[in-house]
This record gives C-alpha cells, sequence and structure tokens, in this order.
C-alpha cells in the first residue's frame, strides 16, 4: 500500500510520519516537496508538496497513485489569515478541491483536518458532525470550504474535526504561555472560550487506526469529531501548563494568570466561545476511547522540558 503524506513537518504531519509508517510505503512531502526516491539524480520526477501549486499537486497525486491521500497541510495563523484572505482560501479549500478530485480519480482514500472554528461558538452544547456551521473568522470559513469540496468530490474520505492542537514539535498555545510564564509576572487568559486541548500524537494515532479500518470497510468514510475527553478554558489550559511545568521544575517569572472575557483580549479573528466537540461518532464507530486533554498535555510538556 503506498500513503501520501503532506504537511510532514507540522504538528500533526510529524506524529503522522511516525503512525502512518507501519501501514504501508509511505511518502511524505513538505512544501519543498522532494524528487522521487529509486531515480538517479537529474532524472527523479519531482513531487509537489506546496499547496498552493494546484497544477503540481494534482501531477504529483496522479503520477504517484496512491492508496491513501494524507493531507496535515494547512493555513493555520488564524489572525492573520484575516489579511491574506486569498492565500489561506487558496491552501485550506482549493487545494483540497484539487486533493479530493485526485483521490476520486485514482480511487484513493482522501484523510483530511479540519476545525472546531467551523462552528459559531454559540450554546454550551457539544457540536455533533451534523450540527449547523458557521465560521466567524477567514481561517474558519475556508477550512469549512475545504471539507465541502471534498464531500461534493465523491471521493472516498475521512474528516476529522479537531480542537485546539498542541505537539512536542511546532507552535502551538501551550508554547506560547511557556515563553510568555518566562518573562512576564502577569499573564492575562480568556477564560470564556471552552474546548479540549488535543495532542498531535493522539490525532495521529486516532488517524491510523481509523485508517486501516475504513480501507476495510468504506462504510466508514465520513466527517468525524476527534477531540480529548473533558474540557477546559483557554485559561484553564494555561494555569494547567504553567503547574505542571513548574512541578517538571521549569524556573518561571509568572506570579498570576489572570482569567479575562474574549471582549477584553482584541484579536483580528474571532473565536468561537463554545468549542466543545462531541466524539460519540468517532468513539462507537471506531471502537476508541479518548483520553483526558490534561493526559496529552501532561506528555507534552515531559518531552518539551525533561
Ligand atoms: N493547530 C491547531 O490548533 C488545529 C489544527 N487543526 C487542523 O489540523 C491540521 C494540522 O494542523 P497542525 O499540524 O496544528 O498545523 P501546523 O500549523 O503545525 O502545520 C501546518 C503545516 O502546513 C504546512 N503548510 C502551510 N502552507 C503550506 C503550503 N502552501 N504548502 C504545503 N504545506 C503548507 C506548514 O508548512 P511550513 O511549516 O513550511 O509552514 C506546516 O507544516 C490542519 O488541517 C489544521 O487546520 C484543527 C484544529 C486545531
Ligand atoms: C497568547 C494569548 C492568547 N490568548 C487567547 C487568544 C485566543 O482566544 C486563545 C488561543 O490563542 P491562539 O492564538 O494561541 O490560538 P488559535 O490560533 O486561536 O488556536 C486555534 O488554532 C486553529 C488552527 C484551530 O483550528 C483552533 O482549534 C485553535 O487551536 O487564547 C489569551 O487570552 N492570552 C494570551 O496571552
Amino acid at each position: 500500500m503506498r500513503i501520501l503524506l503532506l504537511g510532514k513537518n507540522g504538528q500533526v504531519g510529524w506524529e503522522l510520519q511516525r503512525a502512518l509508517a507501519p501501514l504501508g510505503e509511505l511518502i511524505a512531502l513538505d512544501r519543498r516537496g522532494a524528487v522521487e526516491e529509486g531515480m538517479r539524480p537529474g532524472e527523479g520526477a519531482r513531487l509537489c508538496g506546496d499547496l498552493t501549486d494546484l497544477d503540481g499537486l494534482a501531477a504529483t497525486v496522479d503520477g504517484l497513485a496512491p492508496d491513501v491521500i494524507v493531507n496535515a497541510a494547512a493555513y493555520t495563523a488564524v489572525d492573520k489569515a484575516e489579511a491574506e484572505p486569498a492565500l489561506a482560501y487558496t491552501i485550506n479549500a482549493a487545494a483540497v478541491d484539487v486533493l479530493a478530485r485526485a483521490a476520486a480519480r485514482n480511487d484513493a482514500l482522501l484523510v483530511h483536518y479540519s476545525t472546531d472554528y467551523v462552528f459559531d461558538g454559540s450554546g454550551e452544547r457539544p457540536w455533533q458532525e451534523e450540527s449547523p456551521t458557521g465560521p466567524l473568522s477567514v481561517y474558519g470559513r475556508t477550512k469549512l470550504e475545504g471539507e465541502e469540496a471534498i464531500r461534493a468530490s465523491g471521493c472516498r474520505h475521512l474528516i476529522f474535526r479537531t480542537s485546539w492542537v498542541h505537539g512536542a514539535r511546532g507552535g502551538n498555545f501551550a508554547r506560547t504561555m511557556l515563553r510568555l510564564a518566562v518573562e512576564r509576572e502577569r499573564l492575562t487568559v480568556i477564560a470564556d472560550q471552552i474546548g479540549a486541548p488535543t495532542g498531535a500524537e493522539l490525532i495521529a494515532d486516532v488517524s491510523a487506526h481509523a485508517i486501516r479500518a475504513t480501507l476495510r470497510n468504506s462504510a466508514l468514510c465520513g466527517t468525524y469529531h476527534l477531540a480529548a475527553g473533558g474540557e477546559t478554558s483557554w485559561h484553564g489550559y494555561a494555569s494547567f501548563v504553567i503547574e505542571q511545568a513548574r512541578r517538571l521544575g521549569a524556573v518561571l517569572k509568572v506570579e498570576e494568570i489572570a482569567p479575562i472575557a474574549s471582549a477584553d483580549y482584541p484579536v483580528a479573528a474571532a473565536r468561537p466561545l463554545n468549542s466543545r466537540l462531541d466524539t460519540r461518532h468517532l468513539r462507537e464507530a471506531f471502537g476508541l476511547h479518548l483520553p483526558d486533554w490534561r493526559q496529552g498535555v501532561e506528555r507534552m510538556l515531559r518531552e518539551i522540558l525533561e
């Protein structure tokens, strides 16, 4: 079996390199692409991993004819996307449309990741897969358009909507908090946005498990919510990170982590207040348990700090 992985060096992509390796021949690309292995220098076919090169992307999939395409690449700079909507659209929607059509042509299974930011954040109940969407930001809107392109293409697919991703590799909220805690005595952190921090490691392991199962049974194709168990606010998340980091011996300047409202933290892109994702569909379809979010955060901190 041949697997094409795009975005190999992102938080999730990095963990997918590990988790997908035992499934088959893994061709992992970042935006710089690669020259096909086994060819002499100068003669290799160029593999394109750049999601802004739509023709290159389609030719790469057609040339490789993979059994599975896993797209972990995305435009994830939520505030910056407000100023770069065209680029965010190209990467998060147009390129995904190209991948979905290429997957359909090649009868490949397409695995893709989406976000809690496709929802408007109203209410307090966890969102289900079929709940109405209503993105508040360019990032959320372009990610939703990517999802819709996949569902419209008719390709076999797994779309995992996840939330608040962290990994030992790559930038994320926990790392930002650790950096700020070294520099400042007081942090102010939003306490009225609720969700579940989810480890890239967990996402990759669940993806590998689900790919195996779906290749045996295409009835499992579809959109799933994939988030760690439990819930917290960004403030609760930051407090846990600081407490655990101290326990692991980190020397931090911070003395106070003050809870604030979203309204008191002006940013370019609005974020949903309610980012809770109902994961029942995923757990039942694939027979999985999703551990509490604290477990993954603690593990990441050990990797970073020990
Ligand atoms: N991070 C989060 O909190 C959440 C993420 N998600 C989704 O999960 C998926 C994985 O996210 P995550 O691993 O955290 O993201 P990261 O931001 O860690 O990684 C994104 C990857 O995409 C790559 N990329 C960006 N632009 C291009 C391009 N033009 N061509 C090729 N590659 C490109 C980046 O490459 P480079 O390093 O070279 O820039 C990077 O490797 C995404 O679909 C994201 O939308 C969903 C919910 C939460
Ligand atoms: C740095 C900082 C952020 N915040 C707030 C701002 C924001 O509402 C929240 C998270 O900030 P960030 O900008 O780090 O996170 P953000 O980029 O919004 O994270 C999102 O990324 C995309 C890719 C997703 O798909 C989402 O699931 C989510 O993880 O914390 C504070 O309250 N205080 C602070 O000091």
